[in-house]
């Protein structure tokens, strides 16, 4: 599912001593099946933005469209936008309340009015997608699970609705490492074989490296980059001005190694990096 975005502008509290212009004349094509990284400084307007994309905020000007839907015309339904933009929130396991996991992932359907058996069909997919047996879980609480596994509970309940496009708001916020890998490593599956558009917000460059096709940085209410990864680090001048300075690491080690072709891949922080040089330089003077 497409989504069109046109000098979109959002101010809060407009008219007020406190008003806020959140997004500048934002425009901006994500294409069907991509997978869309967003990373931004806080209050760069990421969570502005990605609550457009679903209804829950309307556009101060500008248009959005999501498959030939224009979202913020008043004649649309809030429902009928929900279906098909799926909005994961940070920590959205403090939103789980029901006393079971199958309830909690029920929620959503149900309120769309769908039968019992294709409700038990959704739960039961919905859980597979992103790792959880259905059989062992499903009349659990999902107070007796792991961070992680609460987490991907929530994400089950937003998968439930089948949406086309599935937006999560830093989905590793919070976890430890073991718990960001499983949430990352489903999620990454989750793209490869439902073929939906993921629009991952993060403050972790890492993160969003590892996944995403494209990537928007977002600074001050507006997109200043959106290219492929290797477009958006290359651009090393923009990123250290506004203080994204992470993928800088990431593009140095990358010409690195074609002078070392045995350094290895994807390396993002500063830790990481110091490592494989040390292992360069050990390799060289055994040479
Ligand atoms: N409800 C609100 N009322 C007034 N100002 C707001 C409101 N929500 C956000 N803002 C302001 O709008 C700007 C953009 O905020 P937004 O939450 O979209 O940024 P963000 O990039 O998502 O930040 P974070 O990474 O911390 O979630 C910030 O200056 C913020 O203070």
């Amino acid at each position: 599912m497409s989504i069109k975005i046109e000098n979109l502008s959002h101010i809060y509290m407009k008219g007020t001593p406190f008003e806020k212009h959140a997004l500048k004349r934002i425009n901006l094509e994500i294409q069907d099946g991509e997978f869309i990284g967003l990373i931004g400084h806080t209050g760069s307007g990421k969570s502005t933005l990605i609550q457009h994309l679903n209804g829950l905020l309307k556009p101060t000007s500008g248009t959005i469209i999501i498959d030939d839907l224009d979202i913020a015309d008043k004649n649309v339904k809030l429902k009928e936008v929900r279906k098909k933009v799926g909005l994961v929130f940070q920590y959205p396991e403090h939103q789980l309340f029901e006393e079971t996991i199958y309830k909690d992932i029920a929620f959503g359907p149900q309120n769309l009015g769908l039968e019992e058996k294709e409700i038990e069909k959704r739960v039961k997919q919905s859980m597979e997608q992103v790792g959880l047996d259905f059989k062992e879980l499903k009349e659990k609480s999902p107070f007796e699970l792991s961070g992680g596994q609460k987490r991907r509970v929530a994400i089950a309940g937003v998968l439930a609705m089948k949406p086309d496009v599935l937006i999560l708001d830093e989905p590793t916020a919070g976890l430890d490492p073991r718990g960001r890998d499983e949430i990352l490593g489903q999620i990454k599956k989750l793209h490869k074989s439902q073929k939906i558009t993921i629009i991952l917000v993060s403050h972790s460059m890492e993160d969003i490296s590892k996944l995403a096709d494209k990537i928007i940085v977002m600074h001050d209410g507006e997109i200043v980059l959106f290219g492929s990864p290797e477009e958006v680090f290359q651009q090393v001048d923009l990123l250290e001005k506004i203080g994204l300075a992470a993928p800088q690491i990431s593009y140095l080690m990358k010409k690195l190694k074609k002078k070392d072709p045995e350094i290895r891949d994807n390396i993002y922080t500063v830790e990481e990096a110091t490592q494989e040089i040390l292992k360069m330089l050990r390799r060289r003077k055994n040479a």
